[in-house]
């Protein structure tokens, strides 16, 4: 793709429509997008447009009407909700806006948490995420001792653990003063480049999102 490097996300013709209380809304109306390895991507779009829909139906957190997800050669789409689950435990990292620690977990724990659980944790990595993430002196200190931009930085650390494949951000410095925002996002791009993993971010920030290599805009259903 863009880069040269395979493709690690590949979404075709995917549509979704939520339906409630004798209210139809068409969200997705056949979206398509590649991500290539290596490749940061932000996902820019009004509100209510979908972007956390469609973060959501590539995590394979919920199921789109139509249309095919691939995260590198595997369909999401033909999966189970099981081999979904299991996809997204080993083969994907999750970021979201609050940061989803585990409380009861020090932050050592809390990094560690899914690359043990998937099976693939690399003590020399870990090592190499705590040095870069700047969080050394804080292995010990459960999360609630630490401040929001610490937090993020540590979501981020569990996320790249198992080196996955693909990235997925959503807003994850909404909840962040401007300096500790790009801070945060900086080790982000930087931890993404040397994993070689694609990055897909979901943001209101016009400043944020041109940062990354590419912006997509999502609208009326469609990335234009
Ligand atoms: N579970 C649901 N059931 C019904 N409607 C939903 C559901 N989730 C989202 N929607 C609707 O789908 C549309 C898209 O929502 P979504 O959260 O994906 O947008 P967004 O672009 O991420 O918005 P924001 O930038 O405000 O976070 C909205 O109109 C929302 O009300």
């Amino acid at each position: 793709m863009a880069n040269g490097n395979p493709i690690v996300l590949s979404v075709r013709d995917l549509t979704k429509t939520y339906r409630s209380a004798g209210e139809q809304i068409e969200v997705l109306r056949g979206v398509n997008l590649s991500i290539a390895a290596g490749e940061r991507v932000a996902l820019t779009g009004e509100s209510g447009s979908g972007k956390s829909t469609l973060l959501h139906l590539i995590a394979g957190l919920d199921r789109p009407d139509g249309g095919e997800i691939r995260i590198a050669d595997a369909s999401l789409t033909d999966l189970s909700d099981s081999g979904r689950a299991a996809l997204r435990r080993d083969r994907l990292g999750l970021v979201f806006q609050q940061f989803n620690l585990i409380p009861s977990l020090t932050v050592e724990d809390n990094l560690a948490f899914q690359s043990r659980i998937a099976g693939c944790h690399d003590a020399a990595w870990h090592g190499e995420l705590v040095e870069r993430l700047g969080l050394g002196a804080l292995l010990r200190r459960y999360p609630e001792q630490l401040s929001g931009g610490q937090q993020q930085r540590v979501a981020i650390g569990r996320a790249l653990a198992i080196k996955p494949l693909l990235l997925l951000a959503d807003e994850p410095t909404g909840n962040l003063d401007e300096a500790t925002a790009d801070g945060v996002l900086a080790l982000a791009r930087d931890l993404v480049a040397r994993t070689g993993c694609g990055f897909l971010m979901v943001t209101h920030s016009v400043r944020l999102a041109a940062t990354l290599d590419r912006q997509i805009n999502l609208h009326a259903g469609l990335i234009a």
